[in-house]
């Protein structure tokens, strides 16, 4: 479990990124941090593993005051994938994968037999391990990025907007891919983006957030899509909320769900 417990942060020119947020963020759930650009987003998910440090109040990892423990450390025991992946562009895929258990003491020899299973887990061919990140598409180095966010075999992965780079339809096979290895490991996940679509998608608790990282709602996406909070969660939801007006035709005794638009979204189960 994570727990913000009245966290603020201004920065050394006085911004105020965040205000007074206070938060848990259960374990073996993915938990989304929604809003837009410059609405604290980055720097809360960035306190969890210490990139920054509140000015006030505490973060909390199963209790324990994270403040009180090592950055280093700490950071190797967290996952944290990016936008644009943040690989290394002079290591090989294998070795960009391979540092962090590496560093942490693994032998070059296992980090590297785990790194190949990883590639295998987040859906890469194993015969891209010798390439180097540029001559990867992007969706593969996101990839790449993921196997190296779980190296470490995380309890937490923190994941900063690590979708927002890539085109459409790729984005939406690393979000499917992202929710078939959830089921599969049930790391405790925060994820930060600004794109509702995929907030609805990935998140069992969705957080969003106004400037200063104030809690606009937060809740199930059904809780938060039944009934937003006020006019601005309505409205940040809500620019397409057409789309998301589902109604049931019955099509030859089969249920089908279409869009406001008449596009069929599904089947309904029998
Ligand atoms: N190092 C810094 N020094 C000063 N101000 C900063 C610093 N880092 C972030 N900020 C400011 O803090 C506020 C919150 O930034 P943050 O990056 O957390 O927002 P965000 O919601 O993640 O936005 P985005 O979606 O654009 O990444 C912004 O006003 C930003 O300009």
């Amino acid at each position: 479990m994570i727990e913000f417990r009245s966290v603020g942060k201004t920065f050394e020119d006085g911004t105020v990124a965040v205000r007074d947020f206070s938060l848990v963020l259960p374990s073996h759930s993915t938990t989304v941090l929604l809003g837009s650009s410059g609405s604290g987003k980055t720097t809360l998910l960035r306190m969890i593993n210490r990139m920054v440090d509140p000015t006030s109040g505490k973060v909390l990892i199963d209790g324990a005051d994270v403040a009180e423990q090592k950055p280093v450390a700490l950071r190797r025991r967290i996952g944290y994938v990016m936008q644009n992946s943040g690989l290394l562009p002079h290591r090989t895929v294998i070795d960009n994968v391979a540092t962090v258990p590496v560093l942490s003491g693994v032998s070059k020899r296992e980090a590297k037999g785990r790194a190949l299973e990883l590639l295998d887990t987040v859906g890469l061919d194993r015969s891209l391990a010798s390439r180097y990140p540029s001559q990867l598409s992007g969706g593969q180095q996101q990839r790449v990025g993921v196997a190296r966010g779980l190296a470490a075999d995380p309890n937490i992965l923190l994941m900063d907007e690590p979708f927002g780079a890539v085109d459409p339809l790729v984005r939406a096979e690393l979000q499917q891919e992202l929710l078939r290895l959830q089921a599969e490991l049930g790391k405790t996940v925060v994820f930060v983006t600004h794109d509702v679509d995929e907030a609805f998608l990935l998140g069992d608790q969705i957080v969003l957030l106004r400037e200063g990282g104030e809690i606009a709602q937060q809740g199930t996406p059904a809780e938060i899509l039944a009934s937003p909070a006020d006019d601005f969660v309505a409205g940040f939801i809500g620019a397409d909320r057409g789309n998301r007006l589902l109604r049931v035709h019955e099509i030859d005794g089969i249920r089908v769900v279409v869009d406001a638009h008449g596009r069929p979204a599904g089947v309904l189960e029998q």
